[in-house]
């Protein structure tokens, strides 16, 4: 028998483990399931899943479109196999943690965890069945404002939900902004996220994709005196939407693959860059409001309240940015269901349970 956890919303006011106390002490136990799905009320076990193809390769993963065999509903399932070495297994079980935590409709949605016999690890997850930004920046070209204004609103939507249940994402980008066919955009792989046990904790770790960081991840001395953790995802938010907009990777010319050294120095000395003449100046404004160099100031930029409220406000804002927001973007682009050939492949799952281990970063 598998287990099969749900999703559950915890107060997280409550202290979380120091690190020395990760190691588990507890099994966690599932509450009642509740899926929305046809499948409500009936746990899902790995053995009622079928394999239909490979989604895609993570970090020390692969992402699988499964089928539940009775009511035929399409699931993703993240698969880290048992010999990944400690810092994917860390990182797996650290967006289990959060994916539990988390119940939002700019959230990618987790339907269980299984663990099989052989200790690979498996994250069944709602199927999204446009891919992911990237995936349509390479198939179907660069997005327009409008297309822009309406997935900035979901994604700050979705920022908003984790900065006010005090958690950062820390990997904001294309590839990890999932899409479906009523182009709802949805913000998932937490894999180096990080729950601040305080609003104040400092955050300056190295972790997430290295050109999308933020300025004052790369020098908190010069950029990030005082700086408000949750910047830092506003940052690669605005990065996103220009790369989206531009087709290529903002900060470098068409084509080019730096190395670090060289993102770093243009993220952190480079000019912000500059975007093509035909862009509105409200998304010139957006984009500046995002990419303040200093983070202080792209927090406090608009308001200058707390950053929950800041969110807020903030859609308030965008709609006045983008005076379209609440036009479907299917208009500016159709997105095509794909058409897979189904190959049986079962996910085998054992009757261990799967414990809080590394889920919270200290
Ligand atoms: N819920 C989902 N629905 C549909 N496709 C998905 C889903 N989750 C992931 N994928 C696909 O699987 C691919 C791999 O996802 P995964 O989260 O393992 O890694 P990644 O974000 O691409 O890379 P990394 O983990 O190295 O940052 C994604 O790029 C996406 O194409």
């Amino acid at each position: 028998m598998a287990l099969v956890r749900d999703r559950r919303q915890l107060n997280l006011r409550l202290p979380l483990p120091e690190i020395s106390e990760r190691r588990p002490r507890f099994a966690l136990s599932l509450p009642p399931t509740s899926l929305s799905s046809a499948v409500a009320c009936n746990a899902i076990t790995a053995s009622d899943l079928e394999n239909i193809q490979v989604l895609g390769h993570g970090n020390g993963g692969t992402v699988y479109k499964v089928r539940h065999k009775r009511t035929s509903t399409i699931y993703a399932l993240k698969v880290v196999h048992s010999d990944s070495d400690s810092t994917v297994r860390r990182q797996i079980f650290r967006e289990m943690e959060i994916l539990r935590r988390t119940d939002s409709p700019f959230v990618v949605q987790s339907h269980g965890i299984f663990e099989k016999p052989d200790g690979d690890i498996a994250i069944l997850m709602e199927y999204m069945d446009a891919g992911t930004l990237d995936t349509l920046l390479k198939t179907k070209g660069t997005f327009s404002e409008s297309a822009l204004a309406g997935i900035a609103r979901q994604v700050l939507s979705g920022l908003n939900y984790l900065h006010s249940h005090k958690i950062i994402h820390r990997d904001i980008k294309p590839s990890n902004l999932l899409v479906n066919h009523n182009m709802e955009v949805k913000i998932a792989d937490f894999g180096v996220s990080k729950i601040m046990c305080r609003m104040l904790d400092s955050c300056n770790s190295y972790v997430g994709t290295c050109a999308y960081m933020s300025p004052e991840r790369f020098d908190p001395d010069t950029y990030g005196a005082n700086y408000n953790v949750y910047a830092g995802d506003i940052w690669s938010l605005g990065l996103t939407l220009l790369e989206l907009y531009m087709g290529h990777f903002p900060f470098l010319p068409a084509g080019q693959r730096p190395d670090w050294a060289t993102l770093m120095c243009a993220i952190c000395f480079g000019e912000r860059p500059s975007l093509p003449d035909v862009a509105s100046e409200d998304f010139r404004s957006f984009i500046e409001c995002c990419l303040q160099k200093e983070s202080s100031k792209r927090v406090e930029y608009g308001l200058g309240v707390a950053i929950v409220d800041r969110f807020e406000d903030e859609g308030v804002k965008l709609a006045k940015v983008f005076p379209d927001l609440n036009t479907s973007i299917l208009d500016d682009m159709e997105v095509e269901a794909e058409v897979v050939e189904p190959e049986a492949t079962r996910i085998e799952a054992s009757n261990r349970e799967v414990s809080m281990d590394d889920a919270v970063e200290g």
